[in-house]
């Protein structure tokens, strides 16, 4: 048994006001004894335009924000995975990546963002993230940590079940979704969908989220969760905005929950999902 971390903020384009919510949830999840600290996607930076989410980004050699999480997990001896942005080969568009970074500080683990989340919803969201972002091109074989055998993935990637049993299939004990689901989509769709994928994979779901305004335009739903093999809500975090100290920066807020993973096993024992792949293909 291990305890994860999950971590809510709110992003917004200045990349220290961001790094420093990320360093108080480092320091409560390694207080807590947590192997691996969850953070959401894009937690480097939310912009409010396409072209500002291109300038902003730089290499992770280059992020203050990436350097500083790395000095946090190296210090602290704790795992974390956490959602940034990349420059994209032209310098044209970034890539929506998340990072493993070790209990030493290192880069371990990459994985680029497949889905691409290109809306026109009456009455909003209307969102091109293919407009600043370039899609990625493979999915990561799950890899071992402290708290299991990890499968990544990134938030609307949460919408296409073959990723998450293709990660299965690899025998992923744990599945992450880091995300900045937006209000009408998460009210919908949020909570259903993690608990599915964590029943129909019979892993672990840790999804982590932005949660708040980033800007005038962009508010996102929140509600960071731990979701057990057999579906349950281990732990839960809230979908208002974060709470404000006295020189007005948000308050993270963060939740734990134990990873057993006898009870990955367990469940796959009593309950084996033996795919009719004669009848489907094979994700
Ligand atoms: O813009 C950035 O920098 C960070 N990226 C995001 O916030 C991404 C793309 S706009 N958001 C989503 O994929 C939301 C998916 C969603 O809400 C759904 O599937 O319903």
């Amino acid at each position: 048994m291990a305890v994860a971390a999950v971590g809510q903020i709110c992003s917004t384009g200045n990349m220290l006001h961001n790094l420093k919510q990320c360093r108080t949830l480092v320091q409560k999840a390694a207080a807590k004894g947590a192997k691996a600290l969850f953070l959401p996607e894009a937690s480097d930076y939310i912009a409010s335009s396409p072209a500002e989410t291109v300038s902003l980004v730089k290499s992770v050699q280059e992020s203050e924000f990436v350097r500083g999480l790395q000095e946090e997990a190296r210090s602290k001896s704790i795992a974390i995975n956490v959602g940034v942005h990349e420059p994209a080969e032209g310098g044209k568009k970034v890539k929506n990546t998340l990072l493993w970074i070790d209990e030493k500080g290192e880069i371990v683990q990459r994985y680029q963002k497949l889905h691409l989340f290109d809306v026109e919803l009456p009455g909003g969201p209307v969102i091109r993230e293919s407009d600043s972002v370039e899609k990625g091109s493979s999915i990561l074989p799950p890899f071992d940590s402290a708290l299991g055998r990890i499968g990544m993935t990134i938030c609307f990637d949460l919408r296409f079940p073959e990723i998450s049993l293709a990660l299965k299939r690899q025998n992923a004990q744990v599945i992450t979704y880091p995300s900045a689901f937006t209000v009408p989509t998460g009210k919908a769709h949020w909570a259903p969908l993690l608990r599915a994928r964590a029943i129909e994979t019979q892993a672990y779901v840790i999804a982590a989220a932005q949660v708040g305004f980033h800007n005038v335009k962009r508010r996102s739903y929140g509600h960071s969760v731990i979701i057990s093999p057999w579906g349950e809500m281990l732990a839960e975090l809230g979908y208002e905005e974060l709470k404000r100290d006295g020189n007005g920066d948000p308050i993270p807020e963060i939740a734990f929950a134990d990873i057993d993973l006898k009870e990955v096993e367990r469940i796959r024992k009593e309950m084996p999902l033996l795919r009719r792949t004669d009848m489907y293909p094979e994700v």
